[in-house]
């Protein structure tokens, strides 16, 4: 009911934004000058989760949008039934038509991830999983590769939109300390939604990333982790959602190797007080 209810909401959401893809988009900026937004993600997240309390009722589930918490709506993850969606992940990618931009709307019940849908709008796929039901792609199943060589393997980082210049060093050096390990590439999509989706796939054997949201990675998290892959915290601890910091790769051998290069920064919390953030 609640998938059959999130992919309904995501095919909808896809039809608006590839309808606002055809006429000319205004963008407009939130953390910084490279940070993008636009009419269509703040209506396609109005669209998501007037849909979904029409469909539950006022007060009865939770929401945790990019674009209302842009607005000043809580990002605090707690055990009510509680949807995390992003409705444009990707939006650099939309504004200039880079062919990768998803919807990504996930469910999580007692702080635990129940179901994720990533609509990947361009491409035309859909990618779904439910907790211990396994991951699909368009109704067939996806499996992630058995690559364990991290010489036989492609990872996916990405630099956010922090561009401060010691974040962006360490950004790259630990890009250049695994080119070298020598992988065989390094990739990014510009949406942290697909990008686990092509974890999930095989298409590369990890993707992590400092700075993302919880939004970017909650339905993502479902179908990398059901397609029989991991997630770890970039220190190799457990995975946390909140923290903004993400290692989601095909097996652990893969993800212990790319920890060992990762050079770590400071991303405040998404459910951290204002004041620390
Ligand atoms: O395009 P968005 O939703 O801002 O997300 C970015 C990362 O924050 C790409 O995943
Ligand atoms: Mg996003």
């Amino acid at each position: 009911m609640v998938g059959d209810l999130a992919e309904k909401t995501s095919v909808r959401a896809v039809l608006e934004i590839r309808k606002a893809g055809e006429s000319e988009i205004r963008v407009m900026t939130k953390s910084s000058t490279v940070d993008l937004v636009t009419k269509t993600d703040e209506r396609v997240e109005k669209i998501i989760i007037g849909s979904l309390i029409k469909e539950f009722g006022e007060g009865t589930h939770c929401f945790i949008g990019e674009e209302s918490v842009a607005k000043g709506e809580p990002c605090i993850l707690t055990d009510k039934p509680t949807w995390i969606i992003d409705p444009v992940d990707g939006t650099t990618n939309f504004v200039h038509g880079f062919p990768f931009v998803a919807v990504s709307i996930a469910f999580a019940v007692k702080k635990q991830l129940e179901f994720g849908v990533v609509y990947s709008c361009l491409e035309d796929k859909m990618y779904k999983a439910r907790r211990g039901k396994g991951a699909f792609c368009n109704d067939e199943p996806i499996q992630v590769s058995d690559v364990k060589d991290i010489n036989k393997s492609i990872i996916i980082s990405e630099h956010g939109t922090d561009r401060s210049p010691e974040k962006v060093k360490k950004i790259f050096s630990t890009m250049q300390k695994i080119l070298c390990i020598p992988v065989h590439g390094l990739r990014g999509s510009g949406t942290a939604a697909t990008n686990m989706c092509l974890v999930a796939t095989g298409a590369v054997e990890a993707f992590f990333e400092i700075g993302i949201h919880c939004w970017d990675i909650a339905a993502g998290a479902v179908i990398v982790q059901e397609a029989g892959g991991i997630l770890l915290d970039v220190d190799g601890g457990p995975f946390d959602l909140m923290s903004r910091r993400m290692v989601s790769a095909n097996n652990d051998v893969i993800a212990k190797r790319i920890i060992k290069e990762i050079e770590i920064f400071p991303a405040a919390r998404d459910d951290a007080t204002p004041e620390k953030k």
